[in-house]
């Protein structure tokens, strides 16, 4: 087991990236952070805390009866636009040892993990991509976006609105590890792309400092019942650098409700003492840009995918979505090597309540490659520009606006946290 951990990047001591290219990670720093190489008996911990927990399904690949590499499907639930959830294979943590890379072991262990998933009943799969040019290859492709901003403290005054009748209060660790799940998994319900947390997810927040970056802070909301209906992470770093000193960095912040939102949000970008408001995992859609007196202020320093998306199975994948328009589309898919079912002509149909997806004898209006409809199934990407990359072909005249109609969706898809 222990040489299954040691092909793994993270548990090796993974080089840092620049962090442009590690875009999806957003911060202001390397990623990831500096790290040894795990010690046997961490190893061992893992392993045994990994065996026991049902969702994780490792794979490893062998040359000449060494383990060269390894990675993992872990199984969890997506929310879908509809608000409905899907049972999702999260491929993490991939890595092949240096000396045996590019001999298609990755491909090999990627055709094993999707027919697993298909067998566990996942028509999807999903990962966060350490390079944009891996994965494309085996059908994933962008479905949520990462946005990091920045605002400068007085350019960010608010424009009015009703007074608040709930309070916010700082609290400690404790308490944020209470908050946290209740919150998020209303959140949760009503934002496509949100993922069910693994277990543990809050475990690690604490009141300790961690090295410069400060400890991390928390800020709650509650409604005029009382009830908790919003939280913020937020950290005030220490800079060896008067240009840098007094920034506030949000790490993570989530309402269940405008009222929670705002308030959450008036007092991050209030906070004395502080000069810029850094955020770094934000949705492209953030409210917050309409609720600013100069909504220019707010300057996106970087924007780049997050979660890929990958339908293993097309029609079971497409009905377990929802969609607002009734309507149908008759589209051909013919590219897909690793899960060839899905090579056919589909007829998807949506009115109502009612979806059905089956396959069909009849002409199709459009040509899609399977990437291009992973990307289109979450309702944040654009049919639009897919077409203008020749990632799907119109046989008929109205069918991309159709497609729109069908598949997109507001708010974007968004997840708050990877895997
Ligand atoms: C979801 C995640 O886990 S993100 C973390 C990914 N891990 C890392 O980045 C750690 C360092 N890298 C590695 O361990 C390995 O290079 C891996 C896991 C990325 C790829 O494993 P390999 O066994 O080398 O990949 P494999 O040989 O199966 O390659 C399949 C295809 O991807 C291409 N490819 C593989 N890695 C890369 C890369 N880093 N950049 C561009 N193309 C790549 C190969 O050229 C090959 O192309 P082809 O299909 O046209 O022939």
């Amino acid at each position: 087991m222990n040489a299954y951990y040691r092909a793994l990047p993270f548990a090796s001591g993974l080089p840092q990236w620049e962090p442009a290219d590690a875009a999806w990670h957003g911060g202001a720093e390397p990623w990831p952070p500096q790290r040894t190489p795990a010690t046997a008996e961490q190893l061992e911990e893992w392993a045994e805390a990994d065996v026991q927990d049902e969702s994780f399904h490792p794979i490893a690949t062998f040359a000449d009866g060494a383990c060269v590499g390894a990675s993992a499907a872990i199984s969890f639930d997506v929310t879908v636009p509809g608000g409905g959830t899907v049972k999702t294979a999260g491929v993490t943590s991939t890595g092949v040892i240096a000396t045996h890379r590019r001999r298609g072991y990755l491909r090999r262990m990627m055709q094993a993990m999707f027919e697993a998933a298909l067998d566990r009943g996942e028509p999807l799969a999903m990962l966060s991509a350490s390079e944009g040019s891996i994965y494309g290859r085996f059908g994933f492709s962008p479905a949520t976006y990462r946005t990091r901003w920045e605002l400068a403290r007085h350019e960010a005054a608010l424009l009015p609105a009703a007074p608040d009748p709930g309070s916010l209060e700082l609290v400690d660790a404790a308490q944020a590890k209470q908050f946290w799940p209740v919150v998020h998994a209303k959140v949760r319900a009503n934002r496509v792309g949100e993922l069910t947390p693994l277990p543990g997810r809050w475990d690690r927040l604490s009141d300790g400092a961690d090295g410069t970056n400060g400890p991390l802070r928390y800020l709650a909301h509650r409604d005029q019942h009382g009830e908790v209906d919003g939280i913020a992470n937020f950290r005030l770093p220490w800079s060896s650098t008067a240009v840098n000193a007094g920034t506030l960095v949000v790490e993570a912040l989530e309402a269940t409700n405008p009222t929670a939102y705002r308030a959450l949000w008036s007092l991050m970008v209030d906070f004395d003492l502080t000069k810029t408001i850094v955020a770094p995992g934000r949705p492209r859609d953030e409210p917050l840009r309409w609720m600013l007196a100069n909504p220019r202020a707010m300057r996106i320093t970087r924007q780049s995918d997050n979660l890929w998306a990958r339908l293993l199975d097309v029609p079971r994948a497409l009905t377990q979505r929802s969609y607002d328009t009734a309507g149908e589309v008759a589209f051909t898919v013919d590219d897909d090597q690793m899960c060839p079912a899905n090579n056919r002509t589909w007829l998807l149909r949506a009115g109502g309540t009612s979806v059905t997806c089956v396959a069909t004898d009849q002409q199709a209006d459009l040509t899609i490659t399977i990437s291009a409809l992973s990307s289109l199934y979450f309702g944040g990407m654009s049919a639009h520009d897919l077409t203008y990359a020749g990632r799907i072909t119109p046989h008929a005249d109205g069918v991309i606006a159709q497609l729109t109609r069908l598949f997109r969706i507001d708010p974007e898809p968004h997840n708050s946290f990877g895997f």
